[in-house]
């Protein structure tokens, strides 16, 4: 127990950190972008190119309509104002000049319900105050600011935070070599691009079981794709599964904390009622006053880049699972920083086995039709 360090002490109490928090120096190096604040705090400055539309909500808490209108002569008023003015409540994703700075400050390894394991990073960034989160599946794929050496830091302080190899188990004490298995990391060679799923938080998809859209579907579908070689897939597993080879390198899941497609989760439970009035998808969100999709993906390139999975040390590619146009071009980045080699489609479960599984609900077929006249979705 002396040699423990001093951190290992039951005595001491954890370090109040609220999640939020970036820990000191991270961005240090970018004076430029910073100002400070009446308290002296060091804040750093968005700059005009990194914000979304996300950010620009109507500041009226209890209501955005304008009560001296039906929501009817809202939807003809909207959109009479977007043929005026093209693109003011366009879906496709605004695309950055510039991207974000990210950093990963821990990673833990997660095992899961249905037996595979993924490990949990957890990201830092200059642009919100959010936690976004890469699900990791397979060893190949290491973020390299996670792993990078911080100032006066110890073996036990790289282990709590995750930027170790191989695996932890009780004694270790080198985050560099795992003692207990020395060639535990597998290979890469002969591997295909890896599979990569930008995702979009859903509370009503994901936790509260809604069956109005198939965000959790959708999550659920792209970690088993990402968890097992083909060999493990069940007998109806989509054919575009069928080209997973066994020496698959991974993938990963970039987790963005950009709920309802940008709008926040009270905005979107509006957005429900509206579609419960008679509205869809889009026309709930622009009776909102809300962009048909708030969303922008600056932030999914930039964490792909530092798992390594950008341009710079992955010329192969990744290959994206997504329906949305949209999000291919969004997330190369304004320079093409990851190069997405292959789209892979993502059909609904129910469509797959002829409603035998998956969603079963008069919403959800709505909602995907809308996802296909409105927002050019490619569902095949
Ligand atoms: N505003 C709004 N957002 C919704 C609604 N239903 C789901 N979402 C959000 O939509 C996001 C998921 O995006 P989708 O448009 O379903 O799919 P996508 O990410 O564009 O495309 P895929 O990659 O093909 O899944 C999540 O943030 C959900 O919270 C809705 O009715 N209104």
């Amino acid at each position: 127990m002396a040699n423990l360090p001093a951190h290992a002490s039951p005595k001491l109490a954890p370090h109040p950190t609220p999640p939020t928090t970036r820990p000191e120096g991270l961005f240090a190096d970018d004076a430029s972008q910073s100002s400070s604040t009446a308290a002296g705090e060091q804040t750093p400055a968005l700059p005009e190119s990194l914000l979304s539309p996300a950010f620009t909500p109507p500041a009226t808490p209890g209501g955005t309509l304008n009560l001296d209108l039906n929501p009817t002569q809202i939807l003809h008023h909207n959109q009479a104002a977007n043929l005026e003015h093209p693109g003011e409540h366009a879906k496709a994703p605004k695309l950055l000049q510039q991207l974000p700075k990210v950093e990963c400050i821990v990673r833990a390894r997660i095992p899961t319900t249905n037996g595979a394991e993924m490990f949990l990073h957890l990201y830092l960034n200059d642009m919100d105050n959010k936690e976004h989160l890469a699900i990791v599946f397979g060893n190949n794929i290491r973020s390299r600011s996670l792993d990078r050496v911080r100032p006066g830091e110890t073996e036990m302080d790289r282990m709590i935070r995750g930027a170790y190899v191989g695996k932890l188990h009780p004694g270790r004490v080198s985050s560099w070599v795992d003692d207990a298995k020395p060639e535990s990391q597998s290979t890469s060679q002969n591997v295909e691009p890896p599979l990569v799923r930008i995702h979009s938080e859903c509370y009503t998809g994901e936790t509260a079981w809604s069956a109005r859209c198939d965000c959790g579907e959708q999550l659920d579908e792209a970690a088993r794709l990402m968890s097992f070689p083909v060999e493990d897939l069940a007998s109806d597993a989509p054919p575009e599964a069928q080209s997973l080879r066994s020496q698959s390198a991974g993938g990963v899941i970039i987790y963005l904390r950009q709920e309802g497609r940008g709008i926040g989760l009270g905005e979107k439970l509006k957005a429900y009622n509206l579609q419960d009035l008679g509205s869809d998808t889009v026309e709930a969100n622009l009776l909102l006053r809300h962009p048909a999709d708030a969303r922008s993906y600056g932030l999914a390139t930039a964490m792909l880049m530092d798992l390594g999975c950008g341009a710079d040390v992955n010329p192969e590619g990744v290959r994206l699972l997504t329906n949305n146009p949209d999000k291919v071009r969004a997330i190369e980045g304004p320079n093409r920083e990851v190069l997405v080699k292959e789209r892979v489609p993502m059909v609904p479960l129910a469509w797959r086995t002829g409603g035998e599984r998956g969603i079963k609900s008069s919403e959800i077929e709505g909602y995907l039709r809308t996802k296909i006249s409105k927002m050019g979705h490619m569902i095949q």
